[in-house]
């Protein structure tokens, strides 16, 4: 049968909302869906956890194509070669394609564009996967922003665009079962998760149900599902971030006392585009500092250590219960992420690309402007980054946000039966409480690897040392 449209779907796997599918739908004839697992030079190559993801995802979108009489195709190497080859065998007659905005990516792109229209083939992209495009969001001076708050002010002064509707059919329910020959560390993601659009519908409609009207309260709470769970999901374009935005902007109308969770909400969407456009503008935001923070530092070299880290066994409770969340479920609690980042960086003092690389193979929604940007920005060096002597102490923050110790003891149970006084701190605790929850410092559970007192003020001291030239000013 001959194609007339081949539309190539990347970070945006879904039917609703994807304006080069209803593009596709728009110019008639019959349509074909290409995915490429890409390996071409400069796009980094997805991490563990997040392949699993699109493995599903791309079932779960081929099985609601299908269902419209749609075919996904499947291909691995080189877009250059293999979009151009793929139009030439179909006989199509144009390709059309949600924009991306890394630089490398957007480099690909540009070749395969070029290459189609030399062969009379109409080649045409279009905005989708953020609220707005780098190029729309300018400085008074036409610069790129650096800080958040203006960029935030500036995405909520131009129009977000309304959601398409799908251009056929709903998206199938459940993904097809995965392959069984996958490693058992990716295997049990299996239980934590949902993929695909219709989950992602699902998710959204659950947060907005249950966990919106409380979210600025409960959203630090990792022991409650306070947040939306939707970072994967947007990760791989299940859902857009404008059907995201416009849900809750209509959450308000229904109920205008919603109005502050909202806004928190939508900031935090708004982050995620800022992190989008510093990539857009900063190629190499995984590999070098954005600011010259830490210019002369020498991060320690500590491989025990930063195994410690990885395998949730640091002795502080809180590090332990997130990096052992991540282990289990490929996802962690923003303000866990944050804490375990700040441990790494600051009272470890290890290069915060350790962290950032190990997330990259570990998270589902590992994403290459927004995992980079954070731990930057944990580290001190991001852009619009807390000071970097300004450092968390992972004991106050535990007490202050997991009270009761719930998270901890979900995920670390060994401490379970500590009481509430002690299970963020059970190297503090008495000898006969520690008896009594069945605990043994050193044996079934570390002690901590760093003092985190002591750790502080090295860090305090270290940075202090620095000749730093980061001058805000000068950016
Ligand atoms: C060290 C570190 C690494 C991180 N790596 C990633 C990553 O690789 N991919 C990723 O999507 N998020 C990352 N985050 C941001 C944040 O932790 C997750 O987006 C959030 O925890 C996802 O949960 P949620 O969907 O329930 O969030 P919600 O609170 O429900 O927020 C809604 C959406 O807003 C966006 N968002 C929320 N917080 C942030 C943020 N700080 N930066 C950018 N976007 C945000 C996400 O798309 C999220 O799904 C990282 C944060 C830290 C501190």
């Amino acid at each position: 049968m001959m194609i007339r449209s081949l539309v190539w779907l990347r970070d945006d796997l879904r039917l609703a909302d994807n304006p080069a599918l209803a593009a596709a739908v728009e110019a008639g004839g019959s349509a074909a869906v290409l995915h490429v697992h890409e390996e071409a030079a400069g796009l980094r190559p997805l991490g563990g956890a997040a392949r699993w993801w699109l493995e599903r995802s791309l079932a779960s979108l081929g099985a609601g194509l299908k269902a419209a009489g749609v075919e996904l195709l499947v291909e691995t190497g080189d877009p250059r070669t293999i979009v151009p080859e793929t139009v030439q065998r179909l006989g199509a007659g144009n390709v059309f394609w949600n924009r991306r905005y890394a630089p490398a990516a957007r480099a690909v792109d540009a070749a395969i564009k070029a290459a189609l229209r030399e062969r009379g083939v109409a080649a045409v992209s279009h905005p989708g996967n953020v609220l707005a495009e780098p190029w729309t969001i300018r400085t008074g001076s036409g610069g790129a922003f650096q800080v958040f708050t203006p960029f935030a002010r500036a995405v909520r002064q131009s129009p977000v665009a309304i959601p398409l509707p799908a251009p056929f059919g709903a998206p199938a329910e459940r993904a097809a079962p995965l392959d069984a020959g996958q490693p058992g560390w990716m295997r049990k993601l299996e239980g934590h998760w949902s993929v695909g659009e219709a989950a992602a519908r699902a998710a959204l409609l659950r947060f907005l149900d249950e966990a919106l009207d409380r979210y600025a309260e409960d959203r630090d709470r990792p022991s409650v599902s306070g947040t939306s769970a939707l970072s994967p999901h947007l990760r791989f374009g299940e859902i857009s971030a404008r059907q995201v935005w416009h849900a809750a902007q209509a959450a308000v109308l229904d109920e205008p006392a919603r109005g502050a969770a909202v806004e928190k909400f939508l900031s935090e969407l708004i982050w995620r585009d800022f992190n989008h456009h510093q990539l857009h503008h900063r190629p190499d935001i995984a590999a070098v500092d954005m600011r010259d923070t830490f210019a002369g530092l020498e991060w320690r070299d500590d491989p025990p250590a930063f195994t410690a880290w990885t395998r949730g066994l640091t002795g502080i409770p809180v590090v332990d219960a997130g990096m052992r969340q991540l282990w289990e479920t490929g996802w962690m609690h923003n303000r866990v992420r944050m804490l375990v980042a700040s441990f790494l960086t600051k009272n470890l003092l290890l290069d915060w690309r350790l962290g950032e690389r190990w997330f990259w193979d570990t998270l589902v929604d590992a994403d290459a402007a927004n995992n980079p940007g954070n731990w930057q920005w944990v580290a001190g060096c991001g852009m619009d980054a807390a000071p970097y002597f300004r450092i968390f102490n992972p004991l106050l923050q535990a007490a202050r946000f997991d009270p009761d110790g719930a998270y901890v003891r979900r995920w670390v149970p060994e401490l379970a039966a500590l009481p509430d006084a002690w299970v963020h701190r059970p190297f503090e605790a008495p000898e006969s409480v520690l008896a009594g929850a069945g605990v043994v410092l050193g044996q079934t559970y570390p002690r901590p690897i760093a003092d985190i007192r002591a750790s502080q003020r090295r860090a305090r001291e270290t940075f202090a040392a620095l000749k730093s030239t980061d001058d805000p000013e000068r950016l």
